[in-house]
């Protein structure tokens, strides 16, 4: 009997968690379509499937992705990602986020493409003084980032009532780790991510790790983060398609292990990882930074079935430090 492909449409699977992802569906046996602009992805890192070269702005080129591969669902990556960025440039952050997405939406509306997984972030639900935040939690964003971010949330909520556009939605905390096959890995020009950073400075890339704000209402001052391994992020979104596949209706799912880490307590985990110190300086707090940040992680793990195997600060920092050691690696 010959077997169908089934295609899924993966936007940004050049950058670094749409990449990992498209590694875990073709692991499952999909064949993920990768549509990204490389504007921060990389075509090295297409590895599982064919490429698409093209831009959520325009418009034809979405289209004729649909009609090319009609895939059974989409897995929507593609954004600018970054909370400094967003708030010195909040224009950039809405055209590329919302318009984008907004030209996604509705292509794959009329291409009858109807299982939307989408990457929004705990940068929308702002800073909650503390409180361990489940999906649930009213999201007031404090950056432009998390509002562009939000108002595809509820672009989506929209199309779902207008279409019937089946959607889950993915509220990542901080992302981290590499594959440890060493296959793809995260690469970021300029990085301003805290472990490859870490990393940078403890191999001599840079001189040291800045870190932002000492007085931070948490135990040790610095930013409280909740950090959650790049491969076990991928293996939610293959579950949230194939929930949707399943036809079990519209949600959101927040992707954290429940367990928050300070700046200084990321470094002290670095060392048992190096044996070496990371060479830090102190420096002022970075805009639109919140004060902490963790997932409330109960729902992906009971209705989604999805346990994070991988999310130790240990083993996300020796998987960063592995790809980071592979010849050819640039930064
Ligand atoms: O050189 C650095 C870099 C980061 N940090 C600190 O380390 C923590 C983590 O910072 P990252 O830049 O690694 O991650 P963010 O928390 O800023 O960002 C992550 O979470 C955001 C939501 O809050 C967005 O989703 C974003 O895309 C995602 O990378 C923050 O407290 C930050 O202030 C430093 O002290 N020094």
């Amino acid at each position: 009997m010959v077997q169908m492909q089934k295609h899924v449409l993966v936007t940004g699977g050049a950058g670094y968690i749409g990449a990992h992802a498209c590694k875990v569906l073709a692991r499952a046996g999909f064949v993920p379509v990768v549509f990204d602009n490389l504007s921060t992805g990389w075509a090295e890192a297409v590895k599982f499937g064919p490429f698409v070269q093209g831009d959520l702005l325009d418009r034809a080129s979405i289209d004729a992705a649909f009609h090319q591969y009609r895939p059974v669902a989409v897995m929507h990556f593609a954004a600018l990602s970054l909370v400094g960025e967003s708030m010195s440039d909040p224009g950039r952050y809405w055209r590329t986020n919302v318009n984008g997405s907004l030209n996604l939406i509705e292509a794959a509306v009329q291409a009858g493409c109807m299982n939307f997984v989408f990457s929004s972030t705990c940068a929308t639900y702002g800073d909650q003084d503390g409180v361990v935040l489940d999906e649930d939690t009213p999201q007031h964003p404090i950056n432009s980032y998390g509002a562009s971010k939000k108002a595809i949330e509820e672009m989506l909520k929209n199309f779902g009532a207008a279409y019937g556009l089946n959607h889950v939605i993915f509220r990542y905390f901080n992302v981290a780790g590499a594959d440890p096959d060493g296959e793809i890995g995260e690469q970021h020009r300029p990085e301003t991510h805290l472990i490859p950073l870490m990393l940078d400075a403890i191999e001599g890339r840079r001189p040291a790790l800045t870190v932002f704000g000492q007085d931070y209402p948490t135990p040790d001052g610095t930013c409280v983060r909740d950090y959650v391994h790049v491969m076990d992020l991928a293996d939610a979104h293959v579950k949230g398609m194939n929930w949707l596949l399943d036809g079990r209706g519209n949600r959101a799912f927040n992707l954290g292990t429940g367990h928050g880490f300070s700046v200084r307590q990321v470094i002290d985990a670095s060392r048992s990882v190096t044996n070496r110190d990371v060479p830090i300086v102190q420096g002022p707090r970075r805009a639109g930074d919140a004060a902490a940040l963790v997932s409330g992680s109960d729902r992906a793990r009971a209705e989604l079935g999805w346990e994070p195997h991988r999310s130790t600060l240990p083993e996300m920092i020796r998987d960063a430090l592995g790809w980071s050691q592979k010849p050819g690696f640039l930064r």
